[in-house]
């Protein structure tokens, strides 16, 4: 029996195109409209994995995702997928010759995010709307003929809901890539990609401090530091629980082994700090730009 895939959807997200470049054909793939549907469905059983965005080189983590998995559904990251991004300015063909006159732009906050100075300059005081991803930012000016709206998506979705591209690669910096998740119950889920091999090993923690301790933090970074434990993320999130409160996620450079991390674990709970183990697992980049039809 094939995977099922859930995604943060519709089709032609820059999720979906990790997940067909990361599974391709041979699962089943189900979009959902927003991040926690997808994890819900995961949890629920409906789904075998689910694939969603967790941090872009451009804007930082997606808050919404981390959030949700610690607050409301806790599953384990079993595997990171990193991929390039481009985006592109997109109008329904009929406003082709007149997109510069557009008075509404339309699109994942991320996405806008990551072209505000070619926004800020050619549209300067124009109406910004946030869609639940980039491809149900295209759908709807692909339904939607007579509002004077523009999207801001990718080559797939352009081509899936019939838009034509008047500003290819409009992100501001050339470096943008985002990391997407695959979440499971279970911290020992198995898959395969037909395509890609991973080229990292990582594992992802949350931490959250004793609290009023002065030099907590200092103590909590030496324990993975007299290690020789390579931290690549260390950042802060709120608990909601009061202004001030704040717990950490540290993904750490390597798999959970028998000694240092459970070493590096056991000293962190010795210091009254709270340790969560988010997932242990491998990441694998996909190199190509997307060109490919979805
Ligand atoms: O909206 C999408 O297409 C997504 O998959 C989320 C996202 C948005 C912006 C950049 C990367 C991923």
């Amino acid at each position: 029996m094939s995977n099922r895939i859930g995604f943060l959807g519709p089709r032609a997200t820059f999720t979906h195109f990790a997940v067909q470049s990361f599974f391709g054909d041979e699962v089943e793939q189900v979009p959902y409209t927003t991040i926690p549907q997808c994890i819900d469905a995961v949890a629920d059983g409906e789904i075998d994995f689910a694939v969603v965005p967790t941090e872009n080189a451009l804007e930082g983590s997606v808050n919404l995702t981390f959030d949700y998995l610690i607050h409301e559904q806790p599953l384990y990251i079993v595997g990171e997928i990193v991929s390039p991004i481009e985006q592109h300015f997109m109008v329904h063909p009929s406003r082709k010759n007149d997109w510069e006159n557009v008075t509404r732009i339309y699109s994942h906050s991320h996405a806008i995010a990551q072209c505000h100075k070619f926004l800020h300059q050619t549209f300067k005081g124009i109406t910004y709307d946030y869609a639940t991803s980039t491809g149900a930012a295209a759908s709807y000016v692909s339904n939607h003929p007579e509002e004077s709206v523009a999207a801001i998506a990718n080559n797939l979705a352009a081509k899936e809901y019939g838009l034509e591209i008047v500003k290819a690669n409009i992100h501001d910096y050339h470096y943008n890539h985002t990391r997407f998740a695959i979440l499971h119950p279970s911290n020992k889920a198995e898959y395969t990609s037909p395509y890609l091999t991973p080229d990292k090993e990582k594992t992802t923690l949350m931490v959250t401090l004793p609290s009023d301790q002065s030099g907590a933090l200092h103590q909590v970074l030496s324990a993975f530091t007299w290690r020789k434990l390579n931290l690549s993320k260390i950042e802060s999130r709120p608990m909601k629980t009061g202004l001030g409160n704040y717990f950490f996620i540290i993904d750490i450079d390597m798999l959970v082994d028998e000694i240092l991390i459970p070493g590096a674990i056991a000293e962190l709970e010795a210091l009254g700090c709270s340790v969560k183990l988010l997932g242990s697992y491998e990441a694998y980049s996909i190199s190509q730009q997307i060109e490919k039809e979805v």
